[in-house]
């Protein structure tokens, strides 16, 4: 299937591990969070702000599926994504997807100078992270089809270890001729 989806949460590497498993690949590289704000021309947290999570949310939904309906696409989630039982359906019908496995601890350290993450915006983000982590780790696994290690190791490594997965989904697993 041309069309592989990455999925974690905020901070899990989505971003960056998808533009360069898509350079690699030959594919394009498409993010959903930068799709809903080029489309409405603002921020997250301005859509947050005027239309609510549940106003985000239905804005998610509609370019989860048109984009899971393209070919040839990398396509980096929210972290939000497989909340919706109907985006987990598509998402897991549509493409190969990939779940981007990172300690909450490791989630905090990368995200906590960042503003831009409206649901962060509390008195303790750690503890929350911690909390977000804990609801949506069985979601991720539920949805996932590839599952990778993204707490430890660089990008560049990352995208090797998802190409060789993505290969042995392929061909299946090597097994030596007797
Ligand atoms: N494998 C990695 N090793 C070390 N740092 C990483 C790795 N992957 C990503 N990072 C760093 O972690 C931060 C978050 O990465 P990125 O923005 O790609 O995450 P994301 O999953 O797209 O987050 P969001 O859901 O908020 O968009 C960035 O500063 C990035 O440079
Ligand atoms: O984890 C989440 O629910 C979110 C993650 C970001 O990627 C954005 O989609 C938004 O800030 C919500
Ligand atoms: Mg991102």
């Amino acid at each position: 299937m041309d069309r592989i989806v990455l999925i974690g949460m905020m901070g899990a590497g989505k971003t960056t591990i998808g533009k360069e498993l898509a350079r690699r690949s030959g594919m394009r590289f498409v993010d959903c969070d930068h799709e809903i704000e080029a489309r409405t021309g603002v921020k997250i947290p301005t859509i947050f702000e005027i239309e609510g999570e549940e106003g985000f949310r239905r804005r998610e939904s509609q370019v989860i599926d048109e984009l899971t309906s393209c070919d040839g696409l990398v396509i980096a989630t929210g972290g939000g994504a497989v909340l919706d039982p109907g985006n987990r359906a598509l998402l897991a019908e549509r493409a190969v997807v990939i779940y981007l496995n990172v300690p909450p601890q490791v989630l905090w350290e990368r995200t906590r100078h960042d503003r831009n993450r409206p649901l962060l915006q509390v008195p303790n983000p750690r503890e929350r992270i911690f909390a977000l982590h804990r609801q949506r780790d069985p979601l991720y696994r539920e949805v996932a089809h590839i599952i990778v290690d993204g707490g430890r190791g660089n990008p560049g490594a990352m995208v090797r270890q998802i190409q060789k997965a993505l290969e042995n989904r392929r061909t299946g697993p090597c097994t030596p001729s007797t």
